[in-house]
């Protein structure tokens, strides 16, 4: 392949997400997240884990952007904790909350790196929890109102927006499977959910667009293109439903305004109907400005009879390099995805709003972190996504998960995504690994070794 050098505003960047890195869970007037409630509940997370600290980003972010700035990223996503700024979810503002923010941006835009800020990454206040959380079509219409006040508090100083990040793990890992927050159980319940936080993405949008804001707005996807185990119809088949479950049941409605037919047809033969109301589509399907691409591996998928309702099982490619995570490494899958994304749905801008790998990265004495693996994963992901740009698709920026190591959900601390070693144990000290000073010097040339 002939060299690799990227456009020169191509966005290079770095992901993270509030509950996940600042800590600081009950401090200056935040009220409770879900993800509060289920970490601080037995049982659920890895060694008992938290995010009461995390990595101590509310006291450290000044430190974390002087790392950003010796990165070199150009753009910096992060979410906001809705319960940091609105305690109860709606009404009473926190201004505490809210100042922590207004200073994280001033600081970016102060260091020349661009927010773009996710409005929610899974941290529901508690109290709209208690209310139904997203079961409750209310709180669609009170995650408007939260935007609504971010996007005045922030008019003029951030410039890209994204409502919701990956709605599939909100709806069906916290809903459907119970390994998320809230930790509910039933497959119904998580497809009314996917539903009313798809209609709080397009009632973000008509206010976005309402009040006539500087900027773009989007949404995040978790994007898992299915491939068939082997050439049967059945196998094919079976590819098909399970693609359709992940990948469109999301990109539908957004981009045509409509659920994937044959799947919704499936679920309301075996489950009954989720509850609509007229114009629904119409909201979730508003025009947006780009999509978010996160892309981690691929599915391979195998007909298997009575299974469950797609008839199919996801088959474990033993044989194949993958990441601490038991994720396949592949990053055909990146190029295949932005591909398709952008001739079967849209031919807006595309971010790949995360891709990145845990792995078992180790600390030396000399404060290194030799994680060469990573820098194969990504550097390998950065050619397929050139081979896409080249090919035509409009892909604007790449942010690498994570900008540091942290809370990694139901895993707790055990898994390591970061650019930069947080060092949990003494006193969250960062250092940053090799990733980081080969991803400094792919940004400051453009240019991936081929
Ligand atoms: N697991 N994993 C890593 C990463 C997770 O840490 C992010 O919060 C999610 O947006 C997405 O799942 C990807």
């Amino acid at each position: 392949m002939a060299k690799i050098i990227f456009p020169e505003d191509f966005i290079w960047g770095a992901a993270t997400s509030s509950y996940q890195i600042e800590g600081a869970f009950n401090e200056d007037g935040k009220g409770e997240s879900i993800w509060d409630r289920f970490s601080h509940t037995p049982g659920k997370i890895e060694n008992g884990d938290t995010g009461d600290i995390a990595c101590d980003h509310y006291h450290l972010y000044r430190e974390d952007i002087e790392l950003m700035k010796e990165i070199g990223i150009r753009s910096y996503r992060f979410s906001t904790s809705w319960p940091r700024i609105l305690p109860e979810g709606k009404g009473r503002v926190n201004q505490k909350g809210l100042d922590f923010y207004k200073r994280l941006v001033d600081n970016l835009l102060k260091a020349n790196i661009r927010p773009m800020i996710t409005l929610y990454h899974w941290d529901l206040p508690q109290a709209l929890q208690d209310k139904g959380g997203w079961t409750n079509r209310d709180t669609a219409k009170y995650f408007a109102e939260y935007a609504r006040l971010m996007f005045e508090e922030f008019n003029g100083l951030v410039d890209l927006w994204v409502t919701h990040n990956e709605p599939w793990v909100v709806a069906f890992e916290g809903h459907a499977f119970g390994n998320h927050a809230p930790g509910t159980k039933d497959f119904k319940t998580a497809l009314q959910v996917a539903h009313h936080l798809l209609l709080s993405h397009g009632m973000a949008v008509d206010i976005f667009r309402e009040e006539d804001l500087p900027g773009e707005i989007g949404i995040t996807l978790n994007l898992t293109p299915a491939y068939p185990a082997g050439d049967s119809e059945k196998d094919v088949k079976a590819a098909s439903l399970l693609d359709d479950y992940i990948n469109a049941w999301f990109l539908s409605p957004v981009f045509k305004g409509s659920y994937p037919e044959e799947l919704h047809h499936i679920y309301e033969q075996n489950l009954g109907a989720f509850t609509t109301q007229p114009g629904d589509m119409d909201i979730i399907s508003r025009d947006i400005d780009f999509l978010g691409i996160n892309y981690y591996s691929r599915m391979v998928v195998r007909h298997k009879p009575g299974d469950n309702l797609f008839n199919a099982e996801v088959v474990k490619m033993e044989d194949r390099p993958s990441t601490e995570m038991g994720w396949e490494i592949y990053p055909q899958g990146l190029y295949d995805i932005l591909v398709r994304v952008n001739k079967e749905y849209t031919d807006k801008p595309l971010y790949i709003t995360e891709n990145g790998a845990a792995f078992d990265d180790k600390l030396t004495e000399e404060g290194k972190i030799h994680d060469e693996k990573r820098i194969n994963y990504l550097g390998d992901h950065f050619k397929q996504a050139y081979k896409a740009l080249k090919d035509g698709v409009p892909l604007r920026g790449y942010y690498v998960w994570s900008l540091m190591d942290n809370f990694e959900w139901a895993y707790g601390y055990s898994k390591r995504f970061g650019l930069i070693y947080v060092d949990y144990e003494n006193g969250n000290r960062r250092f940053l690994k090799d990733s980081a000073l080969w991803y400094r010097e792919v940004i400051e040339k453009g240019q991936v070794e081929a």
